[in-house]
């Protein structure tokens, strides 16, 4: 579904070249949910913007359904971290979901079904004319993934969406994510610094080395399908998955004399 062939990305640089990415390969199929982990720096982004046709790779490919991605794919959807600057404070949250649906030239009675169905899968339906900034940051960022919903992507690409909420919201985002993945069937890709999350909402875990990055390691998440905060978090398969990609950051965040790429 999404095949990423020997990317490396080099940024330009008046002090010389930074080689972000070396050499990554990895493939998702149509329906998992796989997250990505890594030191800070090891170029998350990069791949996010690389994958999203943001941004061109200096080698390597990127595919969708078998075909290149050169420019960013219809059906393909991104929630970033900053919430508060995605959405546009001065339309209304219905008019925030609704706008990418206008790219598509879609008529305007289904995008208001599209835009009402996504508000519905976040439970904001009640707030579709409200404007984002009489929300709380949580709603804001579910309102930005409702927004990628509407779209019906059939990949969701998702950079730290839940770094700048609160603990129990992000818990509650975290069960959503799961809930929305399983009803629009999309493929997601879930990009976190943070292993525990990782842990309990992939099928799969990515750990990506230190830059000049490389994929370190391919954690199958062995868990039970239904996911619940308190038991799987408390379950010893659970600490046991933690611990290994937690050494496993440890060991790719220590310089890299002496470590063969
Ligand atoms: N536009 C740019 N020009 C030059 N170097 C860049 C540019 N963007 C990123 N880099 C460098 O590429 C590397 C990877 O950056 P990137 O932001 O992709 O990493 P990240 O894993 O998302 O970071 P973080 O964990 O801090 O969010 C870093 O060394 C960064 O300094």
């Amino acid at each position: 579904m999404l095949d990423v062939t020997g990317m490396q990305k080099i940024y330009p640089g008046q002090h010389g070249e930074v080689e972000a990415i070396r050499d990554l390969t990895f493939s998702l199929d149509d329906g998992e949910l796989a997250c990505l982990v890594g030191p800070s720096g090891c170029g998350k982004t990069t791949l996010l913007k690389c994958i999203a046709g943001l941004m061109r790779p200096t080698s390597g490919t990127v595919e969708l359904a078998g075909n290149a991605v050169t420019g960013p794919p219809p059906d393909m959807a991104v929630v970033f971290q900053e919430y508060g600057r995605s959405l546009f404070p001065w339309l209304r949250v219905r008019d925030n979901v609704e706008l990418p649906l206008k790219e598509k030239r879609l008529a305007k009675q289904r995008r208001r079904e599209l835009s009402d169905e996504a508000l519905e899968a976040v439970g904001l339906h009640k707030f579709a004319g409200a404007y984002p900034w009489q929300l709380s940051g949580g709603m804001q960022q579910r309102v930005a993934i409702a927004r990628a919903i509407a779209y019906e992507p059939r990949v969701m690409l998702m950079d730290e969406p839940f770094a700048a909420v609160d603990a129990q919201t992000r818990a509650d985002l975290e069960d959503l994510i799961r809930t929305l993945w399983k009803r629009f069937n999309m493929t997601v890709l879930f990009v976190t610094h943070d292993i525990d999350e990782a842990v309990y909402l992939g099928q799969r875990v990515l750990v990506m080395s230190s830059s000049p990055t490389i994929i370190q390691d391919d954690v199958p998440v062995d868990l039970a399908d239904e996911r619940d905060q308190i038991s799987t978090r408390g379950e010893h398969r659970f600490a046991e998955l933690r611990s290994r990609i937690y050494a496993e950051i440890r060991n790719a965040s220590q310089p890299a004399a002496g470590k063969t790429a």
